[in-house]
């Protein structure tokens, strides 16, 4: 079986404090992601969903950019331009969390992921698949489909040196689907940008985290922006590492920080000899979602 990783890389997560000035939110994304490839020399990193904005339906019309043309301006979408240029200057793999994204053709608003390669040349974008529409008496009711359009594909990301990766945003991991399409697609790594909350997140965040690490006995990032409870959307934090076993790697607090792990082919190799069910499923039995037509960028 070729390797699923080819070498070693070294992943690290930006919980990244963000404001309402979208300037700052930049500048200050710079500062971290540069500190991350100082202190633990990162090939890969992540940012959070919505790191260049407040988090919440009123605010996406505001913050948006458009990406078309392609590649957009620097008045349309000076985070485009900002992650670019990070990536070229860490010399890494940046996965830009999410922003808040218009189709200038349609006029309709994604929460969209870009991802950019050390030379900062853009590889893929991920726009949310799954909105999220919640209501939990008391507690938390969110709708962002009174704002947004959700994306229509998965999003399989080549690194050649390396190895394949996924990107998806939030409330997409709640849907394991994604995950094991993803897994059986050769992924190594699964990166989920997120912004639980204070309800959601005590209770789902690290469960979902390493239940898709376990279900697909590869790695998952979950990267969250810092908690600010002067904000209208109180973010859980946490943001975390797991490994295909589903230990947990690093797990930071609600604070502003950056956690680092390396990730190898190895420790994939083992615990799927260890516990074989990528040889044990029934496809016999119940369907194989990875078959079929699926929409997929790879
Ligand atoms: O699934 C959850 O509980 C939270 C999801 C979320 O915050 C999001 O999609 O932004």
């Amino acid at each position: 079986m070729a390797k699923l990783l080819r070498q070693p890389i070294k992943l690290a997560l930006v919980q990244l404090a963000t404001t309402s000035d979208k300037a700052h939110n930049l500048s200050h994304a710079r500062v971290k992601v540069l500190e991350a490839v100082k202190q633990h020399s990162a090939n890969i990193i992540v940012l959070p969903e919505c790191f260049n904005s407040p988090y919440g339906v009123k605010y996406f019309s505001k913050y948006a950019e458009t990406l078309l043309p392609s590649p957009p301006s620097e008045t349309q979408s000076p985070s485009y331009h900002a992650l670019s240029a990070l990536a070229r200057e860490s010399n890494a793999y940046i996965i830009g969390g999410s922003i808040p994204e218009r189709d200038p053709e349609t006029d309709d608003l994604y929460n969209t992921s870009l991802t950019f390669n050390p030379k900062g040349e853009l590889l893929a974008t991920h726009r949310k698949v799954h909105l999220f529409d919640i209501d939990i008496p008391g507690k938390i009711t969110f709708r962002e489909s009174e704002a947004l359009t959700a994306g229509n594909k998965l999003t399989l990301i080549d690194l050649p040196e390396f190895g394949r990766i996924a990107v998806a945003i939030c409330y997409d991991i709640r849907f394991p689907e994604m995950a094991m399409i993803a897994a059986r697609s050769g992924a190594f790594l699964l990166l989920y940008p997120g912004a639980f909350n204070m309800t959601t997140g005590a209770l789902h965040w690290s469960l979902q985290g390493r239940a898709r690490a376990m279900d697909n006995q590869v790695y998952v990032g979950l990267c969250s922006p810092a908690r600010d409870m002067n904000a209208d959307y109180n973010a859980w934090g946490h943001s975390m590492i797991v490994d295909p076993n589903a230990e947990v790697l690093g797990e930071l607090d609600e604070t502003e920080g950056i956690i680092a792990a390396e990730l190898t082919g190895e420790r994939i190799e083992e615990v799927r000899k260890g516990v074989p069910v990528y040889g044990q499923r029934r496809f016999d039995v119940y369907p194989d979602v990875s078959e079929g037509k699926i929409n997929i960028e790879e």
